[in-house]
């Protein structure tokens, strides 16, 4: 039963990989005078999502995509807001706008999600983009939930037919990803808190996404032997001394799990870069539309 055999779905190769294949693009996008750029807007002083922007621009830089900042204070209203948003829907240099969430309190995300282009949403959470997936005919697709499938279609596992679980149904993670694997002919279960019996759920699935944000909170023990793990969660682990950084962990405690399921995703090294892959690849796909 425990013969650690699964294989590593390496998101941190494979995303270098995707990178590296859209220089092509890229510069047949420069050659017609177009540079594809990425707007970035971020509002407040979230360290997580400093760091993270900072990973995407740095990749988006070995791509030759641009990208443009637009940081703003924690107190910023949503009319202001929406106005740089106008600024940069009406900018024809910036082919793609991401708002990184969360957004501070107060600020109406709804709002601001549907006041993005939707030719210009690359994360993919415009309504229009979502009413779109849903009907099958997907424009841009969120990243995350694209980085899991390209992370499942790695483990040669077809999602045909299987039993796929999805742990959280968040409207960035969740809901795309179980309505992609809808899309891949899986039956898909989705999971949340409110689901009273999530370990049996678990034992039951051949393929399992898990986006929750609790850290390890899938024993090993309750993945079937050979299913496939796809691990979304980030967290970051108190650290052991003070002033240290602090591990961190998936949704899915991984030494065990990888000894029952067939393949699984790493933390770090997993969907995270593939994240990242994802988006490029939207902004470069919003630059070629043009
Ligand atoms: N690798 C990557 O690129 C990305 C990683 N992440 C990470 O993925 C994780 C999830 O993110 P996100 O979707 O934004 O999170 P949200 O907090 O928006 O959603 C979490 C979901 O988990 C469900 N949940 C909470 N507790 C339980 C429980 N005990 N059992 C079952 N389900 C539960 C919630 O249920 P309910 O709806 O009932 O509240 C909710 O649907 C986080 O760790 C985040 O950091 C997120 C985005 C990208
Ligand atoms: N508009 C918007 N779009 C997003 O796609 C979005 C967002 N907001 N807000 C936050 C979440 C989170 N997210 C991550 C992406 C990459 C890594 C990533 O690359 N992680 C590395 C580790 C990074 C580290 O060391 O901290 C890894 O898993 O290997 C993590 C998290 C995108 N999100
Ligand atoms: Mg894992």
């Amino acid at each position: 039963m425990s013969d650690s055999t699964a294989k590593i779905l390496d998101g941190k190769a494979l995303s270098k990989h995707l990178i590296g294949e859209l220089k092509e693009r890229v510069l047949a996008c420069v050659e017609r005078g177009v540079t594809p750029c990425l707007a970035v807007v971020l509002v407040g002083e979230d360290p997580a999502s400093k760091v993270y922007v900072r990973s995407k621009e740095r990749k988006a830089a070995k791509a030759g995509i641009a990208t443009k900042d637009h940081r703003m204070s924690a107190d910023t209203s949503t009319e202001t807001l929406l106005g740089v948003i106008a600024e940069l829907n009406a900018d024809p240099a910036v082919h793609g706008i991401l708002v990184q969430l969360p957004l501070p309190e107060g600020i109406d995300e709804q709002r601001v999600l549907a006041a993005v282009d939707p030719a210009k949403d690359v994360d993919g959470f415009h309504p229009d983009n979502l009413g779109l997936l849903m009907l099958g005919r997907p424009r841009f697709v969120a990243c995350t939930p694209q980085g899991c499938m390209r992370l499942l279609a790695e483990s040669g596992v077809s999602p045909e037919g299987k039993r796929a679980l999805v742990i959280g149904r968040s409207t960035i993670v969740g809901k795309p990803v179980a309505q992609l694997l809808v899309q891949a002919n899986a039956t898909v279960t989705v999971a949340h808190s409110r689901t009273r019996d999530l370990e049996a759920e678990v034992r039951q699935a051949d393929i399992v996404v898990a986006a929750v944000g609790r850290p390890e909170m899938v024993p090993g023990a309750w993945i079937k032997p050979g299913a496939v793990v796809i691990d979304v969660g980030i967290n970051r682990l108190e650290p052991e001394q003070p002033g240290a950084k602090g591990r961190l962990v998936g949704d899915v405690h991984y030494a065990s799990a990888a000894e029952q399921a067939a393949a699984i995703t790493p933390v770090p090294g997993g969907v995270g870069p593939m994240t990242i892959a994802c988006l490029l690849a939207n902004v470069v796909e919003a630059a070629e539309r043009v």
